[in-house]
């Protein structure tokens, strides 16, 4: 299942995951589908990515009285990542079938929504290909220089101690009935349990 020694603030009452797992209650179909490599698939987990917890990224608990998500935990930058590269796989215990991070997961599953926080998301949820594991995985990526619509001022990719933030998608926060004003049109691009 490939549990491991957690990062710093992770919940002890979940289970932390250093790499793809599959759900027992995969049908057979199911499990073929996640690990045929589709033809036009080209984003990849490499395979020397270390296993346990990033260097990249720190879970921060949030105590700025201002961010939606205060008394939550958040997902930082460590150190500056570069546009468009992998900032870390999205690991749950139902790979394949669904989005369950509630139940266990890695650090991917304390991004938070930009909504409220800043004006854009940095980085977005790509479905890639897990090299050592063979099979599809979702994993979280810092926006391509040409999706990221710098200000003036703003480098390109994250800076150290910058939040990491997706776009849930508007879905999202409409199934949640959230009293936050949504009024961006960014697409979804990925999980959010
Ligand atoms: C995938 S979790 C993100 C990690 C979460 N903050 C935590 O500490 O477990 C998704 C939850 O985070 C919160 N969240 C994420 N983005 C938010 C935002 N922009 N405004 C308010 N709450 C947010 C919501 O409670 C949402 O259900």
């Amino acid at each position: 299942m490939g549990k491991d020694a957690a990062p710093k603030n992770w919940p002890a009452s979940i289970p932390y995951l250093s790499q793809a797992s599959s759900s027992p209650h995969i049908t057979e179909a199911q499990h073929s589908s996640l690990r045929t490599r589709p033809v036009d698939l080209a984003t990849e987990i490499p395979s020397h990515l270390p296993r346990g917890p990033s260097p990249l990224v720190k879970i921060t608990l949030i105590n700025t009285p201002s961010h939606p998500a205060k008394g939550q935990a958040g997902l930082f930058a460590a150190r500056h990542l570069s546009p468009g590269s992998l900032i870390v796989p999205y690991y749950d215990r139902d790979a394949g079938l669904a989005v369950d991070a509630e139940k266990a997961g890695n650090e991917a599953r304390f991004v938070n929504d930009y909504r409220g926080i800043a004006e854009r998301p940095n980085a977005e949820f790509r479905e890639s290909w897990d090299v050592r594991s063979r099979q599809i995985c979702m994993a979280v990526f810092v926006l391509p220089a040409s999706k990221n619509a710098v200000k003036k001022g703003d480098g390109p990719g994250i800076a150290k101690g910058d939040e990491i933030l997706v776009s849930y998608g508007k879905g999202f926060w409409g199934k949640r009935k959230d009293t936050h004003k949504l009024t961006d049109d960014t697409e979804a691009t990925g999980p959010a349990s």
